[in-house]
């Protein structure tokens, strides 16, 4: 066997599903409990942080979607040894700190930001080139917010000419600590500084004027890295991130939550239909990641929070949602914007089924991820009958309370959050919902279908 290949044959980061549509109906209510699948963030990081560290790192609950795939085939392309045991385990033999290898090939990431962008990270900072590639929609993302602080570390990055893949990344045998403020709030850009200034000596200094997921930190820490995290004290949420180079980390076991983005989906069905009642085991609720409860408790579905416990140094729960008889109109704080982002589009169906005119601002990021999320959403809603205002950061939902018409067949966009967002739409329309392209699903939620199906949705394949 290769050192590209694992048990279950060779990893690839290519879409594997056939395209084809979808349908949901609506449904009385949602009952039962279920584990949602592993954290998708949380899950890059383990390949990536197992891979350099020195040692074997074991990892249970990976997500084993499209998008934590191509992380997986971009670090065995790169030399790294990584092995699937069973469904959610997977074995890591890390190759240490500045020991990747120039990759035979070009490096396919999918639809996946998060590999491509915190990869970036991690060749910046090594003698190796790497070119990376994506698909319809990840080759529109912008990548000018790593190539930045990247080549001020010494990485040399030619892309299209617009910052966007493809793109040919060189790292730097001699590279240099930073000291950056992010200037948009991403985890993802300072994940990949962090991931780089790990090869790179003296300490690098990241600058974030709002708090954004804290995975990375937390894991490098768990990991023996030298990392400090401090309050900026500037009046919002702001931290300042240090961490020392010449690094060598340690391998720790990981056990991956449930993903609090995937739980969403269900949550927000079982919000939308009267008198349902569910239980998620073991999601993660990391602080960073939890506005997603802050504002369905607002709109009058309050989560309840239960056997809350630490595993692998993040919070972790049970949650609980019953359906309440009514949902309240919200006009959400702009601030919790980077502790939910990945959560609008579901959170829009809420506000379609709430009653009065729900205010979502602050959401400039949403308009570059897989699709423009704003707009994606804003031709969803009005397709179903719901009366929506695009505004430049955010969208205006005009709930009436009563279920949205509903039979239209919605454009995906290549975008997974858009497509499980309509089917949830469609759990409380009057007429089903379609979507034109399931596929894009197997990217974080492979199991979206039969799990909310066995809480009580209808979900069908067209
Ligand atoms: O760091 C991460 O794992 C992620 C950060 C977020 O992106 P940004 O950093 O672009 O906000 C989020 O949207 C993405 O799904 C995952
Ligand atoms: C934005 C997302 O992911 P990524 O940036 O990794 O493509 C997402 O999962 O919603």
């Amino acid at each position: 066997m290769s050192a590209h290949e694992t048990s279950i044959g060779p990893i690839s980061g290519q879409k594997s599903s056939k395209a084809g549509g979808a349908q949901s109906k609506c449904v009385a209510h949602l009952k039962g409990q279920c584990s949602l699948p592993g954290d998708k963030s949380i899950s890059h990081r383990a390949l990536m942080l197992g891979a350099l560290a020195v040692g074997r790192t074991h990892i249970t609950g990976l997500l084993e979607g499209e998008d934590v795939h191509a992380t997986a085939a971009a670090l065995s392309a790169m030399g790294v040894g990584i092995r699937r045991e069973s469904p959610g385990q997977w074995v890591v033999d890390g190759v240490g700190v500045g020991a990747l290898q120039t990759p035979d090939n070009i490096l396919d990431m999918g639809n996946s930001g998060t590999s491509t962008r915190l990869l970036m990270g991690l060749v910046a900072s090594q003698p190796i080139r790497c070119f990376f590639t994506g698909d319809g929609s990840l080759r529109k993302r912008p990548m000018n917010r790593v190539i930045a602080p990247l080549s001020q570390m010494g990485a040399v990055i030619e892309s299209r000419g617009d910052g966007r893949l493809p793109l040919l990344i060189t790292g730097s045998d001699s590279p240099m600590p930073i000291d950056y403020t992010l200037p948009v709030a991403s985890a993802q850009v300072k994940s990949a500084i962090l991931l780089a200034a790990l090869n790179t000596p003296g300490t690098s200094v990241v600058r974030e004027p709002k708090a954004t997921r804290d995975h990375s930190e937390r894991m490098l820490k768990a990991m023996g890295a030298q990392i400090t995290v401090e309050e900026s004290g500037t009046g919002e949420t702001g931290r300042i991130i240090r961490i020392t180079g010449e690094a060598e980390l340690s391998p720790v076991d990981i056990s991956v939550p449930g993903d609090i983005s995937s739980a969403a989906f269900p949550l927000v069905a079982a919000a939308i239909r009267p008198g349902s009642q569910i239980r998620l085991k073991g999601v993660g609720i990391n602080p960073l990641r939890a506005g997603i409860l802050t504002a369905l408790e607002q709109m009058g579905a309050p989560v309840t929070i239960e056997n809350r416990r630490e595993e692998g140094g993040e919070p972790v729960a049970d949650l609980v949602m019953t359906g309440p008889e009514r949902l309240k109109a919200v006009t959400l704080d702009p601030a919790i914007a980077p502790l939910m982002i990945d959560e609008f589009p579901v959170l829009f169906v809420a506000a379609a089924c709430a009653q009065g005119s729900s205010r979502f601002t602050g959401l400039e990021e949403l308009r570059v991820k897989e699709s423009d999320r704003i707009a994606a959403m804003a031709a969803a809603l009005s397709a179903c009958g719901v009366a929506v205002e695009e505004v430049p950061d955010g969208l205006i939902v005009h709930g009436t309370g009563s279920p949205p018409l509903g039979g239209a067949t919605i454009t995906t966009h290549l975008d997974h959050r858009i497509a499980m967002s309509a089917l949830v739409l469609g759990c409380a329309s009057d007429r089903p919902v379609s979507i034109d392209d399931a596929a894009p699903i197997t990217t974080s939620f492979p199991d979206f279908m039969p799990l909310m199906n066995a809480l009580g949705t209808e979900i069908t394949l067209l």
